[in-house]
């Protein structure tokens, strides 16, 4: 057997064992760590082969499976590879064709809804076919530099040889799998953060001295992003998950941060007020859990596996939790709320819940498009409290 059939066959054997309960990369790492014969190059083949895989979603179901390996290989790719040439000669050699000169010539009937079957939720501003498209393009790896260190970082990068590109003012693009924490061993530079993730925070004004809460703050992302616009907040911190806010804790003190209050809490518990340092925010950021469809660039098995049900259960949740803490917002104050979803029950229906039923108004809505530059796509809208 050639070694291209050997990572053909590795690759079916994860798809076949994958069912969906955890995530694909959690999967794999398992899967590879019972296999310790296989060398980081093949784990590395094996592993692009089967995310591509899932790039097409449900589309060309019928078609066996090495066959479909080798389809979405020609698809989603744009350099030379050495499997497609062996194994598709004919696929090889327009490697580096647009993707509808390449449907054209695998003589396939297009079928957006066997890709992305949910275009029926989307928010109305996402071009359905467009979004459904972006799936065969893996998404860039981003960071953020801090204030002030965007110079030093560039040339750390240039020492190293890495290819990158400068994206607005703070973001950097980087080729997947660069090792960040080889090249750039200064912590306290840079975060590792989604392009339109970084954006959302373009709607951040904190002012100095004021009361902020970051009440899903999981690992502490978008509190480092307001922290940088105004380090003299006074900044309570939570999540229901005690366990994500001892990560959060390590990487403020890597980023310099230690005036910060912390607190483990259930938005959904209706004795929250209880819990809370202070019942009265200038600022609240709900970067709510959500579907996170617009991240499934990044995790093409939800493409295959997703159901639509959870839609509605995560738009319940929103809605339940923006409520209870929209109560907390000062008059004047302004609530921040952040999905990475492109489903609209989850957005600007939940945005339209915020005005109707929070008695807040909404200042701005706005879907962030990652997908047409191989980032994440956000929604965040601007919601206030009259004075
Ligand atoms: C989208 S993530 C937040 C990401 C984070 N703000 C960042 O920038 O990295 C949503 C967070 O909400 C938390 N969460 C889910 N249900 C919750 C609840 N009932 N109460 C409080 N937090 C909750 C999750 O644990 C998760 O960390």
């Amino acid at each position: 057997m050639t070694r291209w059939e050997n990572y053909l066959r590795s690759a079916a054997a994860v798809l076949e064992e994958y069912d969906g309960s955890v995530p694909l990369h959690h999967f794999l790492k398992q899967f590879f760590k019972s296999r310790p014969q296989m060398g980081s190059r093949d784990r590395k083949t094996v592993q692009q082969l089967v995310y591509r895989y899932y790039r097409l979603g449900r589309w060309q179901m019928d078609m066996p499976v090495e066959d479909r390996l080798l389809l979405a290989t020609f698809l989603c790719e744009t350099a030379p590879d050495a499997m497609l040439e062996s194994l598709r000669p004919e696929f090889a050699k327009h490697i580096s064709a647009p993707l509808a000169e390449k449907l054209a010539i695998a003589q396939l009937d297009w079928d957006p809804a066997a890709v992305f079957p949910f275009p029926d939720h989307l928010s109305p501003s996402i071009e359905a076919d467009a979004f459904t498209r972006s799936f065969f393009q893996q998404p860039r790896l981003f960071i953020r530099a801090r204030p002030g260190k965007k110079k030093a970082i560039v040339k750390q990068l240039e020492q190293a040889g890495v290819v990158y590109a400068t994206v607005g003012t703070d973001a950097i693009a980087l080729p997947n799998g660069t090792k960040t924490e080889a090249i750039l061993p200064e912590k306290s530079w840079y975060e590792i953060q989604d392009l339109s993730s970084q954006e959302t925070g373009l709607r951040f004004h904190p002012k100095a001295k004021e009361y902020w809460w970051d009440c899903c703050a999981a690992s502490g992302g978008k509190s480092i992003l307001l922290h940088d616009h105004e380090p003299d907040i006074r900044l309570l911190v939570s999540d229901v998950r005690s366990s994500i806010l001892d990560n959060l804790r390590k990487r403020f003190a890597e980023a310099g941060i230690r005036d910060y209050a912390s607190r483990t809490l259930d938005l959904t518990d209706p004795g929250l007020g209880g819990h809370l340092p202070h019942t009265s925010f200038n600022g609240i950021i709900l970067d709510a859990p959500c579907t996170g469809s617009g991240t499934w660039g990044r995790s093409p098995e939800n493409l295959y596996f997703f159901e639509a049900a959870k839609i509605a259960e995560y738009a319940a949740l929103q809605k339940k939790i923006a409520k209870n803490v929209s109560k907390f917002l000062a008059p004047g104050g302004t609530l921040v709320y952040i999905t990475c979803s492109v489903f609209r029950e989850e957005n600007e229906d939940a945005a339209a819940f915020l005005e109707r039923d929070c008695g807040l108004r909404i200042v701005e809505s706005t879907v962030v498009e990652g997908f047409r530059r191989f980032a994440d796509s956000m929604f965040v809208t601007v919601a206030q409290r009259s004075k």
